[in-house]
């Protein structure tokens, strides 16, 4: 039977307008990338949102091209008979702006000056990530989500959706999230943020493309790498293990778990633009769920749908304590709420990692939004 969506193709959303962000700022015109798989049905009712973490994209299923190296990042989960089963779905991933990855964002245009926006791209939150995916949703003519699903970065757009557009959704799905961002979190990205500073070709994001600050980048990428695995993913990957290709007492020789982030940082360089990695590690930071509330159970008191929540043992970036501060909160407010903790060694990545560890109460929550309609 065939599980795979097949060739797929990232489509771009134009909106000739101008979004009121948080911070009072205007961005516009707004380009959102993004992709769908499966039907939408007649009564338009059967659509799902994914929604992705800091480094993610749109492109979350199949292949752009037979020769492909890999899949889109959630391909496991997404096609006929998976998980988010496309011959029931109709499954939307969309782009956040701020990305590089074909949305509005620090390498865009910025119409003022016809100059890309480098540092006078504005600083967004996922709030402002979330307003603009609904433009996309209204363009697609859907008026309420199955459910919105997403981890990390993911599950902060999935909580800010029940909140602000309780009308426009049936469920949510927040996977390996929080609902603020820890002073230690913050403080990882601080020093990735020092990492990039610090290469002198970052010239205050005024780099060429061609040219950017790549030993900044391919630095904090890795500082941000550690903090998605845990100790045991780690001590099961690698041990103490010393690359072969080295000698022990070589002075640059190195562990192979050295080897393994060096190649990990480095190969980011060319996937992802470091203004735009800066831009996302701000939004990341700033996010707290009561922004713009008197408290969290005021914020919270907002959601009016099921709410399905997943943490992982070995999170230590977004710790399963952070999933159960907000969880408890939403059980005080009598919500309808269902939360696991996911035994998983892959830390903070397990949801990429071992997503069949939590799918089957995915499809319990969707089996069941499927019989109430
Ligand atoms: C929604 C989103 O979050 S999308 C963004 C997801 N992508 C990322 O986070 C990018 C970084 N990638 C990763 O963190 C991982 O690939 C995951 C989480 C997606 C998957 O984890 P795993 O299946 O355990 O992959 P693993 O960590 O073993 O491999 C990652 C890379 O390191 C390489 N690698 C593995 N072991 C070693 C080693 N000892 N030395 C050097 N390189 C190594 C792999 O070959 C792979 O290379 P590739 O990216 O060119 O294919
Ligand atoms: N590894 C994922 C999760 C980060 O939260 C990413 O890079 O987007």
């Amino acid at each position: 039977m065939e599980t795979s969506v097949g060739i797929v193709t990232t489509e771009y959303a134009e909106f000739d307008l101008e979004l009121r962000l948080e911070s009072g700022r205007l961005l516009g015109p707004i380009t959102l990338a993004y992709e769908t798989y499966g039907t939408l049905n007649d009564r338009r009712d059967n659509a799902i949102l994914v929604t992705h973490a800091w480094t993610g994209d749109a492109h979350a299923a199949g292949r752009h091209h037979p020769d492909d190296r890999k899949p889109g990042w959630w391909d496991g989960m997404i096609g006929p008979g998976k998980v988010l089963d496309t011959d029931r779905f109709f499954v939307i991933c969309s782009n956040v702006i701020g990305s590089c990855k074909g949305s509005t964002g620090p390498t865009s245009i910025n119409p003022r000056n016809g100059r890309p926006y480098n540092l006078n791209f504005p600083v967004i939150m996922v709030r402002d990530m979330v307003r603009a995916q609904v433009l996309l949703i209204d363009r697609l003519g859907i008026d309420r989500l199955v459910t919105v699903m997403g981890g990390s970065m993911g599950a902060m757009q999935a909580l800010e959706w029940g909140i602000h557009y309780p009308e426009r959704v049936r469920s949510i799905i927040p996977i390996a999230g929080t609902g603020r961002t820890s002073p230690m979190a913050i403080s990882l990205n601080a020093v990735a943020r020092q990492a990039i500073y610090n290469d002198p070709l970052w010239k205050k994001g005024n780099y060429r493309p061609e040219h950017p600050p790549a030993d900044g980048l391919a630095l904090a990428r890795a500082i941000g790498h550690i903090s998605f695995l845990s100790d045991a993913s780690m001590q099961m990957k690698f041990g103490r293990r010393f690359s072969a290709r080295d000698g022990q007492f070589d002075f640059f020789g190195q562990f192979e778990v050295e080897r393994y982030l060096e190649y990990n940082g480095g190969s980011f360089i060319d996937k992802f633009d470091t203004n735009s990695f800066l831009y996302l590690a701000k939004a990341l930071d700033l996010y707290d769920v009561a922004f713009g509330f008197d408290s969290r159970r005021e914020a919270l008191s907002q959601l009016q749908c099921p709410s399905l929540w997943f943490a992982f043992t070995s999170d230590w970036l977004y710790p399963p304590y952070q999933t159960e501060e907000v969880v408890e909160i939403l059980r005080e407010l009598d919500k309808p709420v269902e939360y696991h903790l996911i035994d998983s060694a892959y830390g903070h990545d397990s949801f990429l990692v071992e997503p069949e560890k939590f799918t089957p109460k995915v499809v319990e929550l969707l089996d069941r939004l499927t019989a109430e309609k």
